[in-house]
């Protein structure tokens, strides 16, 4: 077992790395404040080959590994999750597009997508269905030209933002069989956007309910089979763990890096607080948890590429642990800042905030431990 990134891969950490504190950790505040980021700044990204990250060469992507793509999310995370967590969404639905859009489809819109030019959103949830996402009701009718939307989606990150869309909708049945994958584009009559949500983190991603009334789309913008949309949504969300969990460790560990700063400088009853021992063992305990969640992660990452059989558990087990394990971290760093910790100008408490939801979306963590669950029971 070697356990040593190869000088590629620390390559590819050290570029995201050197972009995100250049690019994004000097304006995250601001874009917070602002509840966008400049579109301008996707393109830039794209320039990198982060539009398409495990997109085949062949595909004009950048053919990384699903290991390779954790340490990119793991270091621009180091800059601000928010942003990071964005283009995992993005880079999720590029794959499932590359994979399985036809190749019409393909000529037209991906160019645009690896550049960034285009920014997707993946549209699952609805109002009445989350965790229970085959009970999904927005209709797709089969017409003439093409099929025919409508119903709404909720919580979408990216709604109203967004050049396109890829929404898993119903076009048959009830139940996973009757869900097929449609691409929308933005201004598409009939596609409107609910109010922006007001939310704890994630602020300077836009989030809001994408709606359909009589949403017209020609039917090349079919992805893949009709009824096979819902195994499309679940192949991408094994990547998507994995990519919410890189960004959880990334911003944790920089919350631990900065905390170990702080305390070298903050000074009560005449010594630096880091030289308390009782806060040296946090400081120990945190390092041990992010060491056993990156290993832990990263493994997880190896099993998706292997193709393994237990990689959906994998994910799901290393999903909920390093978002938890994260969350923990960085509310331990928030602690040891003292007031300050809780003032916006140092940083923690916006990491607490925006690491929150990663226990909620990508499968909330509950559903993590029903896909481990069932998968023990079925091996027994
Ligand atoms: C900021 C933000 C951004 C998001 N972005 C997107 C996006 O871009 N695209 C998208 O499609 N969705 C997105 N979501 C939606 C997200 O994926 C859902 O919120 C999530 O899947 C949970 O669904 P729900 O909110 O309907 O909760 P529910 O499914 O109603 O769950 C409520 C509670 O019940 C628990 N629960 C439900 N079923 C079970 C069960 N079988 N066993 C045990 N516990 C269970 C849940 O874990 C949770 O604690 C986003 C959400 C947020 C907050």
């Amino acid at each position: 077992m070697d356990f040593a990134l190869t000088e590629e891969q620390t390559a590819i950490f050290d570029m995201a790395y050197a972009f995100g504190q250049e690019h994004i950790a000097p304006f995250a505040r601001q874009w917070e404040a602002d509840g966008t980021i400049p579109k301008d700044l996707w393109p830039k990204i794209g320039e990198l080959g982060f539009g398409a990250l495990y997109v085949t060469e062949e595909g004009g992507g950048s053919g990384l590994s699903r290991l390779d793509a954790t340490l990119v999310f793991e270091a621009l995370s180091m800059a601000c999750p928010s942003v990071a967590a964005f283009l995992s969404i993005h880079n999720m639905c590029a794959k499932m597009l590359d994979s399985f859009a036809s190749d019409d489809l393909k000529s037209r819109i991906m160019p645009d997508i690896l550049s960034l030019e285009t920014v997707l959103s993946y549209c699952l949830t609805e109002p009445g269905s989350g965790s229970d996402a085959a009970a999904l009701k927005t209709r797709a009718e089969r017409t003439n030209e093409g099929y025919t939307l409508n119903g709404s989606k909720a919580f979408i990150s990216g709604g109203g933002y967004s050049d396109a869309y890829v929404c898993m909708v119903r076009t048959g049945e009830d139940g996973p069989k009757g869900i097929s994958t449609v691409y929308v584009e933005d201004g598409t009559p009939g596609l409107s956007f609910g109010a922006l949500e007001q939310k704890m983190g994630w602020k300077s991603q836009p989030t809001a309910q994408v709606q359909f009334d009589d949403c017209k789309i020609p039917a090349g913008n079919l992805v893949g089979a009709e009824g096979d949309g819902f195994k499309y949504a679940m192949m991408g969300l094994d990547g998507g763990r994995l990519n919410i969990a890189s960004c959880s460790l990334g911003a944790a560990q920089k919350g631990l890096d900065m905390t170990l700063q702080y305390m070298s400088e903050r000074k009560a009853f005449g010594q630096s607080i880091d030289q308390f021992q009782a806060l040296q063992f946090r400081l120990a305990d945190m390092e041990i948890e992010l060491q056993a969640a990156r290993t832990f992660l990263r493994q997880a990452a190896w099993k998706l590429d292997q193709g393994a059989p237990d990689a959906t558990k994998f994910c799901a087990m290393a999903k909920k642990f390093v978002t938890e394990t994260g969350s923990k971290v960085v509310d331990q760093c928030l602690q040891l800042h003292g007031g300050y910790g809780y003032l916006a100008d140092y940083g923690i408490e916006k990491l607490v905030r925006d690491l929150r939801v990663h226990q909620i979306l990508e499968g909330t963590n509950e559903i993590m431990r029903v896909i481990v669950a069932r998968q023990m029971l079925a091996n027994r």
